[in-house]
Parts: C-alpha cells; sequence; structure tokens
C-alpha cells in the first residue's frame, strides 16, 4: 500500500479551482487511491445557469472520473460543494460552511486562478493574489490544517532567465498593489498597468508572482509548500492518456493547427518546449501535500514541476510530431491541410500572417457572403492571431528551473510511492506523448469519432487537389497576365514552347526510326 495513499485516508480536503483542468485531475486521482478520505471540499461558483450542484454532477459523470466510480462509488457523497466566488472579499460563503471549513480541513490544495493572459490587471490581482491572501487568512484559523499547498507557475519569475526553488521579492509590495487596485478606477489602471507588469509579459504572470510573495507573507505559523508547474498539458498515463479539456497553452494552437486556420507560428524551434503532464503535476502536489504535512520543513518549499532540464523536448520537434499525428489522425472539417511552420521573426510572420491568415480568410468570407452566409472567418483569424501573439513570448525563450527539491521530494518516495505518485518525467516519451495528446484532443475535446478517420483522410485529399488546382490557375492567370505585358516573358514563352515542339518531333522521329 502506498504510503501517500494511505495518509490521505480519513482527511477532509479543500481544493479550490476543483472545477478547472487542474482541479479536476487533482480530485480524480485522490478518489482513485484515496477512496477512504473523509470529504473533499470544493469551492465552486454557479456558471452558465448551473447550480455547483450541478457543476458538479456533471464533473462526477464524466469519462474522467470512470474510474473512481469503481473504486469509489459513494464518490457524491463524499464530495461537499460549497458555493463560493474568490472575487468576493469573503468568498460570498455561508456563515455555516466557512464554519465547517475552518472547524474540518486537514489539507488545503489553493489551484484557483485567472490564466488568462489578457486579463484586466484588477481582476487578476483580485484572483491571484487578494483571493490568495483571503484564504491564507482563513486557514490560519484551521485548527486541524496539517498542510497547504499553494498552485503557482513556473513562469512566476519569467523575467529572470534561470530560475531557483525560492521566492523572489517582486518590485512593489503585494499590499499596495491590492489597495491600490481597490479605489484607482479602470482607466487608470490599464494606464499604469504596463509600467507596474515591467519587464513580466503578462498580468497572470505579474499575479502568480505577487501571490507567492503573499504566501511568504502571510504564512504565520502555517505549513505551506508551493509548487511552479510550467506549461501543463494533457495527460500522460492516468486515468488514461491524452485527457484534455480546456484551450489553454498548447492545445487552443493544436486545434487551430489541426483544423488548418493555423500556418504560421513565430517560434523558435530549439528553444524548450517545457511541457508537463497534468497527472505528473497532481502527482507531485499530493507527494507535496503528504510530505509538508508529515515531514514539517521548517520553510516554506517550492517545488519546480518542469521537464527541460530532466527531459528536454522543443517546439520544433513539438512541432513536428503534431502535424505527423494529423497525417494519421486528422481533424475533421478541417478548413485546410494542416500545415502549420515556425517563422523566425516578426516581419516573416506579419508576411504569413497577412497572406497564410488573413488573405484566404477574406476569400473565404468572399465566397460565404455569394452564398448567402455569414462571413465569420476573418473575425476567427483575427483572434487567432492575437491569441498566437499572447503565447510569442513563451515560444521564443527558454529557461532553466532547478529541481532540487523536486529531486529530494522523489528520493524521500518509497518504490510503491514512486510508482502510485510518479512524477518522474524522465520516464517520458515526447513523441508517444504528444500523439496521445492530439489524439485526445480529438477525442474529448473537438468530440471527433474515430471512426471518421477515413472520411477526414477524403476530406483532406479533397483539400489538396482544391489547392493543387487553385495553385494551377493562379499560376497560369499570373503567367497569361505576365506574357501580355512583357515582351521578355513572351520570349522565354516562345523558346519553351519551341523547345517542347523540338523534344516532341525528336520522339516521334525516334519512334518512327524503330518501326
Ligand atoms: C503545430 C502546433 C504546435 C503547437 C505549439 C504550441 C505552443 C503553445 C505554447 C503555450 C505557452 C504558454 C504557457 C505559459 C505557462 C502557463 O502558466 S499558462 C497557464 C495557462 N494559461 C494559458 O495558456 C492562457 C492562454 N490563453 C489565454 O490567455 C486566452 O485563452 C486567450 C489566448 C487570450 C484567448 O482569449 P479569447 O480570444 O478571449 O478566447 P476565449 O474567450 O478563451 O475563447 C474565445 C474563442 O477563442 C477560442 N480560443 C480560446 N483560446 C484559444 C487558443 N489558445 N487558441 C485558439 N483558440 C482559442 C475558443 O474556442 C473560443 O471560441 P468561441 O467560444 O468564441 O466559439
Ligand atoms: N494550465 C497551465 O498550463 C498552468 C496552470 N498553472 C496553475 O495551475 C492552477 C490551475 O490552473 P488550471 O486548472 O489550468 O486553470 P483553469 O482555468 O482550468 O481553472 C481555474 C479554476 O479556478 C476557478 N476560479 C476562477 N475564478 C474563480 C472565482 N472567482 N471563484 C471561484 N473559483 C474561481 C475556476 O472555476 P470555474 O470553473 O468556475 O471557472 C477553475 O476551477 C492555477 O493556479 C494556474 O496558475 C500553472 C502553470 C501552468
Amino acid at each position: 500500500m502506498s504510503t501517500i495513499a494511505a495518509f490521505y485516508g480519513g482527511k477532509s480536503i479543500l481544493i479550490t479551482g476543483a472545477t478547472g483542468f487542474m482541479g479536476k485531475v487533482l480530485m480524480e486521482k485522490l478518489f482513485r487511491t484515496s477512496p477512504d478520505l473523509k470529504v473533499i471540499y470544493i469551492l465552486v461558483r454557479p456558471k452558465a445557469d448551473q447550480t455547483p450542484q450541478q457543476r458538479v454532477f456533471r464533473i462526477l459523470n464524466s469519462k474522467l472520473f470512470e474510474k473512481v466510480k469503481e473504486v469509489c462509488p459513494h464518490v457524491h457523497e463524499k464530495i461537499r460543494a460549497i458555493s463560493a466566488d474568490l472575487n468576493q472579499s469573503d468568498f460570498a460563503i455561508s456563515k455555516e460552511d466557512t464554519q465547517e471549513l475552518l472547524s474540518c480541513t486537514n489539507i488545503v490544495f489553493h489551484c484557483a486562478a485567472t490564466v488568462r493572459f489578457d486579463d484586466h490587471l484588477r481582476h487578476a490581482v483580485q484572483l491571484n493574489v487578494a483571493a490568495t491572501q483571503q484564504l491564507l487568512l482563513m486557514a490560519s484559523q484551521m485548527p486541524k490544517l496539517e498542510a497547504f499547498i499553494h498552485i503557482s507557475t513556473a513562469y512566476s519569475n519569467c523575467n529572470l532567465k534561470h530560475i531557483d526553488e525560492v521566492i523572489y521579492p517582486c518590485p512593489v509590495e503585494p499590499k499596495k498593489i491590492i489597495d491600490s487596485m481597490e479605489w484607482l478606477d479602470d482607466a487608470i489602471i490599464d494606464e499604469i498597468a504596463p509600467k507596474l507588469i515591467g519587464d513580466w509579459p503578462n498580468a497572470y504572470t505579474y499575479t502568480k508572482a505577487l501571490g507567492e510573495m503573499v504566501v511568504q507573507q502571510e504564512s504565520r505559523n502555517l505549513n505551506i509548500a508551493i509548487i511552479r508547474p510550467s506549461i501543463v498539458g494533457a495527460t500522460w498515463q492516468e486515468p488514461f492518456p491524452g485527457w484534455i479539456d480546456n484551450l489553454n497553452g498548447p492545445t487552443g494552437l493544436i486545434i487551430a493547427a489541426g483544423k488548418g486556420f493555423l500556418r504560421a507560428i513565430r517560434a523558435t524551434p530549439m528553444a524548450v518546449a517545457d511541457l508537463i503532464p497534468v497527472d505528473t503535476v497532481v502527482n507531485l502536489t499530493l507527494a507535496v501535500g503528504w510530505y509538508t504535512a508529515v515531514h514539517r520543513p521548517k520553510s516554506t518549499l517550492i517545488y519546480h514541476c518542469t521537464s527541460g532540464n530532466l527531459n528536454p523536448c522543443n517546439w520544433g520537434k513539438m512541432g513536428f510530431q503534431v502535424l505527423a499525428t494529423f497525417e494519421k489522425v486528422p481533424f475533421e472539417k478541417a478548413f485546410r491541410r494542416p500545415n502549420a511552420d515556425f517563422t523566425a521573426n516578426t516581419i516573416t510572420t506579419h508576411y504569413r500572417n497577412a497572406v497564410s491568415h488573413r488573405a484566404p480568410a477574406i476569400i473565404y468570407d468572399f465566397y460565404l457572403r455569394l452564398t448567402g452566409r455569414k462571413p465569420r472567418m476573418t473575425k476567427l483569424m483575427n483572434r487567432l492571431i492575437r491569441n498566437v501573439s499572447l503565447l510569442e513570448y513563451f515560444l521564443n525563450r527558454s529557461w532553466e528551473w532547478s529541481t532540487d527539491n523536486t529531486e529530494m521530494l522523489m528520493s524521500e518516495l518509497s518504490p510503491e510511492d514512486q510508482r502510485v505518485f510518479n512524477f518522474d518525467v524522465r520516464q517520458l516519451n515526447w513523441l508517444e506523448y504528444i500523439e496521445n495528446y492530439v489524439l485526445g484532443v480529438k477525442k474529448y475535446l473537438l468530440k471527433e469519432d474515430m471512426a471518421g478517420i477515413p472520411e477526414a483522410k477524403q476530406h483532406l485529399k479533397r483539400l489538396r487537389n482544391i489547392h493543387y488546382l487553385f495553385n494551377t490557375a493562379f499560376f497560369l492567370i499570373a503567367w497569361r497576365l505576365l506574357i501580355a505585358k512583357s515582351q521578355i516573358a513572351r520570349n522565354v514563352w516562345f523558346f519553351i514552347v519551341s523547345l517542347c515542339y523540338k523534344f516532341l518531333s525528336y520522339v516521334r522521329a525516334s519512334s518512327m526510326l524503330k518501326v
């Protein structure tokens, strides 16, 4: 039996962000390996006309939780959905629920955050900084609390090249930022945001760094650890390979490339693609929860959950493997044949955006208008170009993250724990993982049936023929126009025609001689 799995037995666990990508996988793993845990409290906000209970019901009945139902048939009795909104100062949690959380919680996993790169600074500060501060205050009133695990990001200090497992000071005190967000209006915040964010690429990474400082400053007597995952991708092994449920990180671009929308990305092929499977992050998170509670380190330990220094992949290899998988497992109803490549600089990127993205969209929208349909491709393409530009910062740089604490923790695990809570990225086979990732996008995100692959391949063949036809027609028209305008072109054309004529005459003559 796994020591870590046994540790969570009988425990009352609070997870924020449990309805998110990582939170769901964390919940699933806990229920599957520690079905005798006492309860998992999750803070859920009502969303898209679903009550928190309805949202939880949908999650527990999703494909991700199929195995849980076998080992923990009463899972719905062990999960307590507490209506909450971390954007509110008191999280909008009822007094009764607050009382229960404070008196019963043994472990806190703080996953909730806004992960959008284009979020307004006020919203990002509220969620990634102020809510963290508020949760720490709550945790300090939990008499049975054994460990508080904060999920940050490996990019919280992406303004540095080499990043150690330490908390780096931010230029401005988090408290001052939180206070100023309370009285500044949006216009002023928009004005000063670039100066506040400084050399961080966006509000997300900046506020995650502030959040870490808050954890350090407000840790009081809490037993805390921080985990910094890099780019979290689909599951590697459990509960099954390739599971993904959002468009963040690489996933949105894989879809855009597979559907033939995305043809060029500004990326450095040799730059490290520091992806980390979500189940690897969750295994490390649960191991850290156990280690922090049982061994009670003297200070807050930071654990880097990254792959680049132990088992590096790069964007060129990833892009190649993604495209190779599309050959075998194409997405349905592609707009064009998938064929994305990396551009080296801004000028070629602007050129490719014009020629490979905007121009085809305009032509297609013209065709939609001619056929009485609403044009939509230009709008989609502009949004995609914008989305890609937000990700480019991470596609053209490499970072070095030290992983001493993570490797120390791995050495502390028994062989059984290393098997059950495997976070050893050195075992990851990138080609296999990327192929499963693309398959998972097709099955679990696009909800496309694998039986549709032959038709999808036929569709791509038709697109290829249309592409050749279009290019041939375009070339002939251009050549015809050129001949009409240019004497040189006419001379070249006549020279080619006479050459062909002489060659055909020679062939005919030689074939007659043989007869
Ligand atoms: C050959 C291939 C090589 C692959 C090569 C991959 C390299 C890829 C490197 C990533 C490197 C970052 C890693 C940092 C490390 C972290 O810590 S990241 C933490 C996770 N955070 C992220 O990844 C945030 C990135 N995403 C965002 O910030 C927002 O989704 C974006 C990109 C600003 C998009 O915002 P938006 O346009 O408002 O989109 P959103 O409202 O989410 O959805 C609107 C529409 O756009 C679509 N959409 C949303 N997001 C995306 C997207 N990312 N892409 C495309 N469409 C999208 C949706 O389907 C939606 O469609 P409709 O519902 O309107 O029909
Ligand atoms: N994805 C990645 O690549 C990486 C993620 N991380 C970190 O991992 C953690 C989880 O990320 P991930 O799962 O990808 O993010 P998601 O966006 O998938 O999930 C975010 C979670 O936070 C919850 N949340 C957001 N706003 C509120 C609110 N106002 N009140 C209550 N809950 C709220 C969301 O709830 P709801 O479902 O209602 O929206 C959701 O459950 C984050 O801290 C992130 O910074 C770190 C590195 C990389």
